[in-house]
């Protein structure tokens, strides 16, 4: 069921109004307390713009991190700069956020202006998802506008809490459109449709290839988890990751592909390497030719060919999880190669869905992310949603009003 957007609200619903905005800060961090990758914080400025442009007071609430009670390292402070820049007003912030001290600055504060509320989770009731601390958030506001995907699958207070105590609750653009990518056009895609999916294990994409298989017209598998496919049918890998436990799944998803009608397409040749290191030796082998002692790192260049001549007749791919190891340069040819493919795909129409984690890595590091049609800014949640779950922080907010035939 579609949501209800902030876009949705006018200045004649917001002007004046104090508006609680849940949105996922969580950024890297270096030592010194600079930010390394400020796409959470530009993904979250269009819906905080929409409600400043339209005279809203913006009390706006984030975690980052995973800090045990209160913690200055995973304080927000040194987000405000940026934010501060992006919004192109400064942004106050406050030392909680619950309490006396914030809702003296929540009084106080002018229409069109930001107050950036401190960690939720120095509070553990957050995580808690109790109903007093929910509470205690929501008074400070008039309503709720949820943007924080990547914190969508979690039920916690200023997520899915904060909804029971203020109405309108309704959907940011970051989130909306997220949900219209990994949903809407995973669920209703322009065939035909293409998933790969990468990444270390089995057992991690179980319920992303199990739901997918539903859905795509081509699946390819890259990544750790090929191993166990291998040895399902009887190929020996040598020391490669393999989980013994999940062959008989392997197989039986090889089976669900073939009786659902889905082209599923393993790599047909792997690179090697003698150790799990940036400087192992390493050579090109077939699938079928993995010697003991020796393990695959990467997709080979046949794959590579092959995969992306299947990719070629796709209208919409969906990828998650690296096909190896990229984070060793050695072993990155087979992930940036699908990456790139991916970009070219886009300037050709075709729908580009980056699925979160590793696999947005992956295409920053080419230097392809601005080419993509979506990047999802949510590992975990976005993984859920692949996985046809429903995200509690989605699932709280308003429905939206059918509109009239
Ligand atoms: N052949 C391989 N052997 C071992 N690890 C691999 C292999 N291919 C990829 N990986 C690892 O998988 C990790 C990413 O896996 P995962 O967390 O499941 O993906 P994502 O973060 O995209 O969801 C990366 O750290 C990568 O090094
Ligand atoms: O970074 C996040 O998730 P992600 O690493 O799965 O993308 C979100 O901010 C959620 O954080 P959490 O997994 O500590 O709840």
């Amino acid at each position: 069921m579609a949501k209800r957007s902030v876009g949705e609200l006018t200045a004649e619903d917001l002007k004046g109004k104090k508006v609680f905005v849940r949105a996922d800060l969580n950024v890297p961090l270096d030592e010194n307390q600079n930010i390394t990758d400020d796409t959470r914080i530009r993904a979250a400025v269009p819906t905080i713009k929409h409600l400043l442009s339209n005279g809203a007071k913006v009390i706006l609430s984030s975690h980052l991190g995973r800090p045990k009670g209160v913690t200055p390292k995973y304080s927000l402070s040194p987000l405000v700069p940026r934010l501060s820049e992006l919004l192109g007003i400064k942004v106050q912030k406050a030392d909680d956020c619950i309490g006396p001290e914030v809702e003296k600055l929540v009084a106080s504060l002018p229409d069109g202006s930001v107050l950036l509320l401190e960690n939720v989770r120095f509070h553990k009731e957050e995580e808690k998802n109790e109903p007093e601390f929910a509470k205690k958030l929501a008074s400070l506001a008039d309503l709720f506008v949820n943007d924080a995907f990547g914190t969508a699958h979690r039920a916690h207070a200023s997520t899915e809490g904060v909804t029971k105590f203020l109405k309108p609750s309704v959907a940011g653009f970051l989130l909306q459109k997220e949900l219209d990518y990994l949903d809407g056009a995973v669920s209703n895609p322009k065939r035909p449709f293409a998933a790969i999916v990468g990444g270390s294990k089995v057992s991690s994409k179980i319920g992303v290839i199990e739901s997918l298989l539903e859905k795509v017209d081509i699946l390819l598998l890259g990544g750790g988890m090929i191993f166990t496919f291998y040895k399902a049918q009887g190929l020996s890998v040598g020391s490669s990751l393999v989980e013994n436990d999940k062959l008989d799944l392997a197989t039986s998803l090889l089976q669900k592909a073939k009786s659902k009608g889905v082209s599923l397409l393993l790599p047909t040749d792997v690179v090697i390497a003698d150790k799990f290191a940036a400087d192992a030796d390493s050579k090109i082998v077939p699938s079928s030719a993995i010697p003991d002692g020796w393990m695959g790192l990467d997709i080979g260049p046949d794959s590579i060919k092959t995969f992306s001549d299947a990719l070629d007749a796709t209208k919409t791919v969906i990828w998650n999880g690296p096909m190896g190891v990229f984070e060793f340069d050695k072993f990155a040819v087979g992930t940036e190669a699908i990456a790139k493919k991916l970009a070219e795909l886009s300037g050709k129409g075709v729908t580009t869905i980056i699925g979160g984690g590793d696999s947005v890595a992956a295409v920053e590091k080419v230097g392809v992310a601005d080419k993509m049609s979506h990047i999802s800014t949510g590992g975990g949640a976005s993984l859920e949603l692949l996985e046809g779950k429903e995200l509690p922080g989605v699932v709280a907010l308003d429905e939206a009003v059918p509109v009239a035939a």
